[in-house]
């Protein structure tokens, strides 16, 4: 990880409505090369929406999203899917496609690039497979038939098949129990590492964000109220971190309840 390098992620000034309702409203964050930034914040507080903004899902109304320097804001065709393309992503609740087995699954992103042929991505695929503790007898099962902190594995294992250089991780832990929790998030730590990857996650979940970020940044009201490194996140002089930290009910978060 060097801050020295320019960023791999620049987020500036990010802006993201809609109708009335102000979601993002000027979000700056910056993600240096080999780093694991998490992205913390309430339920609602717009991580997704961030996300979905850098992956160009949703159209920001402003602002900058920089990927190696090169700005995808308002970027759309060829391009855009290159750029996706060469990212990595594990969505939250793994979303494994059920008709496909798990090999097949994890060669997807292989064999959409096509630069290999369909033995060299099988033969990729057990090798992440491998990576992720999961054995060849589980390659031709379909994802129906896993537990959810295997489908979690194997999703994982497609995140990280192309190699990519950047990888998203949206909620890695929602839905395990806290070992198999823990058991995912030293999976990520590891095998970012072993690729030298640059890591961006979003999560609530505090144990998951304290395991696999070097940093950590609050979103709150539509901005990153907080952003430094895992270990000085107990003495921030800020009451709304320290309310979400530790998961008070009271304090300056009030949580409104939508119905
Ligand atoms: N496509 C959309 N249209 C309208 N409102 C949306 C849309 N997507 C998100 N929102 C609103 O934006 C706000 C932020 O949503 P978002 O899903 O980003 O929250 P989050 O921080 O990821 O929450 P959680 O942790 O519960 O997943 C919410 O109020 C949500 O209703």
């Amino acid at each position: 990880m060097t801050q020295a390098a320019p960023p791999k992620i620049r987020i500036r000034g990010l802006k993201k409505s809609f109708g009335t309702k102000t979601v993002l409203a000027g979000v700056d964050l910056d993600i240096y090369p080999g780093e694991s930034v998490v992205v913390i914040g309430g339920s609602g507080t717009g991580k997704s929406v961030l996300l979905k903004c850098i992956l160009g899902l949703l159209e920001a109304d402003g602002g900058s999203i920089e990927i190696d320097g090169e700005e995808v804001v308002g970027l759309r065709g060829r391009r855009r899917e290159e750029i996706n393309r060469s990212c990595g992503m594990l969505f939250q609740g793994s979303a494994l496609f059920d008709s496909l087995p798990v090999l097949e699954n994890v060669a997807f992103g292989l064999l959409a690039r096509k630069e290999i042929d369909r033995k060299e991505a099988d033969a990729t695929a057990l090798r992440t497979l491998a990576q992720v503790g999961l054995d060849a007898s589980v390659a031709g099962h379909f994802p129906s038939q896993l537990s959810g902190g295997m489908q979690k594995r194997v999703a994982l294992a497609r995140a990280l098949a192309t190699s990519p250089n950047i990888i998203f991780f949206d909620e890695p832990t929602t839905g395990l129990d806290p070992i198999m929790a823990d058991i995912i998030n030293n999976l990520i730590v590891k095998t970012t590492r072993d690729l030298g990857a640059t890591a961006l996650s979003i999560t609530h979940d505090m144990a998951s964000a304290r395991k696999i970020a070097h940093r950590i940044a609050m979103l709150y009201q539509g901005r990153i109220i907080w952003a430094g490194a895992v270990a000085e996140i107990d003495d921030v002089d800020d009451a709304r971190v320290n309310q979400f930290i530790h998961g008070r009910a009271e304090g300056p978060i009030q949580m409104t309840v939508e119905v």
